[in-house]
């Protein structure tokens, strides 16, 4: 089975090309694909499909050609994943599947516009997040306030105002589970100046990763709501780099690197 590899601000993924819709993706080979010592190593799994021949979306078809079957490490699968959908599309473009410029990709959460910029970087059209009302998460034993976003996946976006460098997210932080009946992606953020964040991220089926796209914007939304405002640009920079997150009034947009590393062939 052909695999290729790609990262998008070190949220890194196994892309698997599916062009007539014929592989069975089991919870169990994502995870040993995804395992660090025995596979190749990933934060997930992005199964290139036909939208025709994918029955969850098939009603997107019209408008994206291709469907985003994305699975995080441990197998489990997601509703959308921003950096997921960026890297997806640099790897159509380059591999003659779309033509640059701006197209559609279909995801469970809905189509999700992509434009490819000629420096590389990748801007998604993220939607319009919904907010609901606050909640906790406990990292190392001390509780976090944070805002429940959604943004198709769920979100706990925690402002600490503090550094977010010294905190320990080797396991998975308590959060309720009244709130998040299907589990959730925690962001601990710090705003460092004017619309501008540092965010640590705890992934729902992943555990730590060094960027979360999806994460970003529900980020940028919490950061944005403490500073008063609605609409803006923020830079949101996390371990594996810098993403921007533009706010506007009914939608959002990612933007940033999105780059293929390897390709070969698995013989898990
Ligand atoms: N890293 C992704 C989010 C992947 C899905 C997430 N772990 C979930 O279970 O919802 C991103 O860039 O958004």
């Amino acid at each position: 089975m052909r695999f290729v590899k790609g990262h998008g601000t070190e949220n890194d993924f196994v892309i698997i090309p599916d062009l007539d819709g014929e592989v069975e993706l089991s919870a169990a080979f994502v995870a040993a694909v995804c395992d660090r010592h025995t596979g190749i190593g990933a934060d997930g799994v992005l199964h290139v499909m036909p939208t025709k021949l994918s029955p969850e979306v098939a009603d997107q078809a019209g408008q994206a050609e291709w469907f985003m079957d994305y699975r995080n490490a441990d197998g489990g699968v997601a509703q959308m994943c921003g950096n997921g959908v960026r890297v997806f599309a640099r790897y159509l473009v380059d591999s003659g599947l779309a033509d640059a410029g701006e197209f559609g990709v279909a995801t469970r959460g809905g189509v999700k516009r992509v434009r490819l910029a000629e420096t590389g970087d990748v801007t998604v059209e993220m939607g319009r997040p919904k907010t609901f009302g606050e909640s906790v998460a406990t990292v190392a034993g001390k509780p976090y306030e944070g805002l429940h976003v959604d943004m198709g996946n769920p979100h706990l976006a925690c402002v600490i105002g503090d550094p977010v460098a010294q905190l320990d997210l080797s396991h998975q932080p308590a959060f309720d589970p009244a709130v998040f009946p299907e589990g959730v992606n925690i962001e601990l953020l710090n705003p460092v100046g004017e619309r501008r964040v540092v965010m640590r991220v705890f992934e729902r089926g992943s555990g730590e990763t060094r960027s979360c796209g999806t994460g970003a914007v529900a980020s940028a939304v919490a950061a944005a709501r403490l500073a008063g405002e609605t609409t803006g640009t923020w830079a949101v920079e996390v371990l594996g780099g810098t993403v921007t997150v533009t706010l506007e009034e009914d939608t959002s947009y990612l933007a940033g690197p999105a780059v293929l590393v390897a390709s070969g062939e698995l013989n898990l």
